[in-house]
């Protein structure tokens, strides 16, 4: 199959993630015969000290013209740390989501057998936890109006679904509820918010049309408790857009660790693919990122905008006997790990590169 994907890595532990995930992706192609071709492009803190820009015009014609994009992180604690600062990182990576149309963001959260240890939570109650998350993507308080008034002393970010919006994402939930355990949890918080009574009406109305799928309606405070105390009681959770964000960090703790958690954002053109993660100002340099969230991420790709199963099955088999043989980076280690079994970013795409065949 011939292919051509674009990388980019972005800021951060992005850049260093997202090489690990580029040779993966290499290794695929030359093992079963596929000719993809590459190209790469800048977006975040690295495009904004080469243009001024977070998403230039470049990187997006890229993205529009490549048949998938692997994405690593934007982020500098240059504009975390001033609130003040108009040209952000993040507006980047939003923009881009936009424009290409991305409004689902699949956020698998896959528990392997071997990290049962590696979690803060029991693993009795982890064990078995298999969760994917359909949070919404272009629309809620993130691309409403926002601004200041009272000269500056008041703030304001406008949240705002048309049904349109819920209904799309609500569909694509409840098909991928159907080729799983036909669970479907949506999440909400329609005891307070316009927004989310319009969510819950829609998934109300169309739920009939998926007699096989189990509905249930949870609001986010009382499932964000659910997720730590029961996770296994989870198949598909469709929410909005802020609050799948801040649940899937929360859940990356039943996968064990934010470096375990890849995406997929799809929608109307290019499939972008990329783990949950930022930039970790805090291990940037380092060379100590867990680059198994970008990996996974390259495996969603094949799948999702390639259709190639038996490749990311491939993947996915590969980071499962890497963890079966004992390897650990930091983040997923514990105390039991041998220092001989401690991974950084660049051994652990050589032993991954190992088991790939
Ligand atoms: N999609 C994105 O590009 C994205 C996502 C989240 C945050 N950000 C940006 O990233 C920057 C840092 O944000 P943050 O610190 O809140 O979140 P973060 O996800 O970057 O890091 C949170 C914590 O998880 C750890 N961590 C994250 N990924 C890891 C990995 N692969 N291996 C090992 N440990 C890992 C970090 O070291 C840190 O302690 C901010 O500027 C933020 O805006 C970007
Ligand atoms: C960096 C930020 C804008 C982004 C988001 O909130 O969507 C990130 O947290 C994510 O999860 O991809
Ligand atoms: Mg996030």
């Amino acid at each position: 199959m011939k292919k051509h994907i674009l990388v980019v890595p972005g800021d951060g532990i992005g850049q260093e993630v997202t090489a690990v995930g580029k040779k993966v992706l290499e290794r695929i192609a030359s093992k079963f015969g596929h000719e993809f071709t590459y190209d790469e492009a800048l977006i975040g803190h690295a495009a904004i000290e080469a243009t001024g820009n977070p998403l230039p015009e470049e990187t997006l014609a890229k993205m529009k013209a490549s048949d998938a994009v692997l994405f690593g992180a934007v982020g500098h604690p240059k504009y975390d740390n001033d609130p003040s600062a108009k040209v952000r990182p993040e507006q980047g990576l939003l923009k881009m989501r936009k424009e290409l149309g991305l409004y689902a963001n699949l956020r698998p959260i896959k528990l392997f057998d071997e990290l049962l240890g590696a979690s803060s939570i029991k693993p009795e109650i982890l064990k078995g936890s298999d969760i994917l998350f359909f949070r919404e993507l272009t629309g809620d308080i993130y691309f409403g109006e926002k601004g200041r008034k009272n000269d500056g002393d008041t703030a304001y970010d406008l949240a705002e679904y048309s049904r349109f919006e819920v209904e799309r994402i609500a569909r694509k939930a409840f098909e991928a509820a159907r080729t799983r355990r036909k669970k479907l949890c949506s999440v909400d918080k329609a005891n307070v918010l316009e927004t989310s009574r319009l969510w819950r009406e829609v998934v109300q109305k169309i739920a009939p049309e998926y007699p096989d799928v189990e509905v249930e309606h949870q609001f986010v405070d009382a499932a964000a408790m659910m997720l730590i105390k029961d996770p296994r009681r989870f198949d598909v959770v469709v929410t909005a857009n802020l609050f799948g964000d801040i649940l899937t960090d929360e859940a990356s703790q039943i996968a064990g660790s934010m470096g375990m958690l890849a995406s997929a954002s799809v929608g109307d053109s290019t499939g972008v693919y990329e783990p949950i993660h930022g930039s970790a100002h805090d291990i940037t340099g380092k060379g100590v990122a867990n680059p198994l969230a970008s990996v996974l991420s390259a495996a969603l790709l094949l799948d999702i905008s390639f259709g190639l199963k038996e490749e990311a099955d491939t993947i996915i088999a590969a980071v499962d006997q890497l963890l079966k043989d004992g390897f650990r980076t930091r983040d997923i280690a514990d105390a039991t790990t041998p220092a001989d079994k401690i991974l950084n970013t660049e051994t652990a795409g050589q032993e991954l590169l190992k088991r790939l065949g």
